[in-house]
């Protein structure tokens, strides 16, 4: 998540420049913050007019651990501004930089406005702020007459800046695009843009622009309602810095001259008053240049239009059970699509997949996709860690005993690392592998299936496991690593040398019970996994395809991903259907991989018949089988008595459900 703040700003309080020379130099003496995501300030002249605008951002500074960004506003501002303050950082004081009317802020705790009051006494102002999870908020105190005052980063700017008569101003964004635009508008009709080679600054008095009798709130609100209403309806714009060093005058130079306006009286257009410039550097460069005060601005490109296309095959925008209801249509356009489908982009193909609703409801009930964590955090996530939380908040390594099927409950123990072919462990265990190209995630997964975060390491460079890596799961099952195949930072040969491993691993390995082809849902599968594939065909290894970072697309292309290989396994003999989904990030999917992955044990059992159930509790020396009919339960008794699972020699005796016994004294009671 980025940041978490939205602008928010509130005009506080009024407050005395500290350094009197600069302020000398500013002519400024009243200075007011605002504070929230960005601090403004807002210069005003003894007169209480309108000044300048200065815009300060005040965000978590990259790499700091702190909420305020005291780091990044240093290095923004000039020398000019002064903080100081305990090592810790607790107090830093607050100031403005005259020449580049910035404003510094430091640190979460008690920040402390220095300045001095218009008596000329210093004075000082607690700032208390802190971060809390919606935003920052920053309660200013000791202020005098005024009540505390607490800003929520995200209350709209907007409405928090909501001037007097119930009239709010529109957000300053919002405005300052507006303002851009303005040049592109002509007599309300909008029909010409610019075209306008210059624009010249016409020096004016700065007393002009004071709006008589008006109090600074209400004409700058009303400066503001010309701006957007005046400026687009009228020929001529009417640019005030009202810096007091200059008010310019904006007219289109040469041919296409902007008329004086009839509408606006001599008064209405001098209130037109604000800056042209979208930053307010570019507008402080201005004042400094004000010796001369014509300027002439360079050309603006014309900005191009956007043309947006609308791609008929796309909604991956879309909500899941859009696609679904777009479904109905969509069958209409079948036939055309079908007919277009050999000259539609590989992209294109793979949007006009339309998921089979077993496998939305699959994405659904597993929250498969990228989500909003809103969505996250209802479903019962905790979006904070990384680790998978299969709908547990707080779920860390200690608590794999909450896992729902038993065998994944064991502890997770590397064992062996394998180079060559010779030196690959006895084949104890059933075994289950991970395939895959490198950096698809099949580390993380082991460690999301076992809930035992770093036994398996992990790297976001691909090429880290560069051996067969085994790993018991107590005495139950082998989970093996497998060096991911593809790109990867290792020398090509080294490469050629693990994927020929793999493939002896998985064409020759006894006790391979299951290879999970990890698939990064993204990018679907490529010719190397076709590859393996092959090979699995050919030496009748069963494998099942899980897509894996399922959290970083549209949940309905992890359907429409899951769909695609569906479709392209349906001849191939040993792959395992459902293609699984998962994300080891967020968990999702990790719950029915377990699942699915604890029924290749009971696979011992199926030859004999429909099996129901089978549970191995964890660290017991017995497990339980269920048949569907108790002659496949009496055969498999039969033959299995005495054989040899895993390791262990089994012994098999006859037991009865709770169902059954009642049915039987039902049936005795009769
Ligand atoms: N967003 C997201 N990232 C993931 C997921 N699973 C793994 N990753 C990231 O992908 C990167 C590679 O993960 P690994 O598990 O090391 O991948 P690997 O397939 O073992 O890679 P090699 O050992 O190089 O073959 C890591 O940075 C992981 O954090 C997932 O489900 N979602
Ligand atoms: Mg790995």
């Amino acid at each position: 998540m980025g940041k978490r703040f939205a602008t928010s700003s509130i005009p506080v309080q009024r407050l005395e420049h500290t350094s009197l020379k600069a302020a000398k130099e500013a002519e400024t003496q009243y200075t007011t913050y605002f504070f929230g995501m960005s601090v403004e300030a807002s210069s005003r002249n003894s007169d209480n007019k309108f000044r300048k605008k200065v815009k300060v951002a005040i965000g978590k500074s990259k790499g700091s651990k702190d909420d305020v960004g005291v780091g990044e506003l240093k290095e923004k501002s000039s020398k000019k501004v002064q903080s100081s303050g305990s090592k810790n950082g607790d107090t830093f004081y607050v100031d403005m930089n005259k020449k580049s009317g910035k404003v510094g802020v430091g640190r979460k705790k008690n920040l402390k406005l220095r300045y001095e009051d218009k008596e000329g006494v210093q004075r000082k102002r607690n700032l208390k702020s802190r971060n809390e999870d919606r935003g920052f908020e920053a309660v200013i105190e000791g202020n005098s007459g005024r009540k505390r005052k607490r800003i929520y980063a995200d209350i709209d700017v907007g409405k928090e800046r909501a001037l007097g008569n119930n009239v709010e101003i529109p957000d300053r964004k919002s405005l300052s695009k507006r303002m851009e635009n303005k040049f592109r508008y002509d007599s309300g009709k909008r029909k010409q843009t610019t075209g306008a080679k210059s624009y010249e600054f016409e020096e004016a008095s700065r007393k002009d622009s004071v709006a008589g009798g008006r109090t600074s709130k209400e004409s700058k609100l009303l400066d503001k309602k010309n701006l957007r209403g005046k400026v687009q309806g009228t020929n001529e714009v009417k640019i005030v810095e009202d810096n007091g060093f200059k008010i310019g005058m904006l007219r289109r130079s040469a041919k296409n001259k902007y008329l004086p306006t009839q509408k606006l009286d001599q008064g209405q257009r001098k209130r037109v008053a604000y800056s042209v410039e979208k930053s307010h550097k570019k507008m402080f460069q201005g004042k400094k240049s004000s010796a001369s005060d014509i300027e002439v601005m360079e050309d603006r490109p014309k900005k191009k239009k956007k043309v947006i296309r609308i791609d008929p095959h796309d909604f991956s925008n879309k909500r899941l059970d859009d696609g679904i209801a777009s479904k109905d249509n969509s069958e209409e356009n079948k036939d055309s699509a079908e007919k277009n489908d050999a000259e539609m982009s590989k992209n294109a193909q793979f949007r006009a997949i339309r998921p089979s609703p077993s496998i939305l409801s699959f994405v659904e009930d597993n929250f498969l996709g990228r989500r909003r964590d809103v969505e996250f955090r209802r479903a019962g996530y905790n979006t904070e860690l990384s680790a998978p939380l299969d709908n547990i908040p707080f779920s860390t390594s200690s608590e794999r005993e909450r896992i729902e099927v038993p065998v994944f409950r064991n502890k997770l123990t590397f064992f062996a690392a394998a180079k060559i072919s010779s030196s690959f462990p006895p084949p104890e265990f059933p075994e289950i592998a991970f395939a895959g190209r490198s950096n698809v995630g099949k580390s993380s997964l082991l460690n999301a299936l076992t809930r035992q975060w770093g036994v398996v390491r992990t790297s976001d460079k691909p090429g880290l496991t560069q051996t067969i890596n085994f790993f018991k799961l107590g005495s139950k099952l082998h989970l093996v690593d497998l060096p991911g195949y593809g790109f990867a930072y290792a020398k090509e040969e080294v490469k050629e040398e693990w994927e020929a491993l793999v493939k002896e691993y998985v064409s020759t390995r006894v006790g391979l019970k299951r290879v999970c082809l990890l698939v990064d849902t993204k990018w679907g599968m490529k010719p190397r996994d076709h590859e393996l594939i092959d090979l699995m065909e050919s030496s009748q290894t069963k494998y099942q395809i899980v897509l894996t970072k399922t959290d970083l697309v549209f949940p309905i292309d992890v359907a429409r991903r899951a769909m695609q290989i569906e479709e392209s396994l349906k001849a191939k003999k040993s792959a395992v259907q459902p293609v699984m989904m998962i994300s080891s990030n967020t968990g999702a999917g990790i719950r029915s991989l377990r699942t699915a992955l604890a029924n290749i044990v009971r696979q011992s059992f199926t030859p004999f018949g429909e099996v129901i159930s089978v549970k191995l509790p964890a660290g017991k020396g017995f497990g339980f089988v269920q048949f569907a009919i108790r002659s496949n339960a009496e055969d498999a008794m039969q033959r299995l008595n005495g054989a040899v699972i895993g390791k262990q020699r089994v012994r098999l005796s006859c037991g009865r459900n709770l169902g059954n016994k009642q049915s039987r004294m039902d049936a005795n009671n009769q």
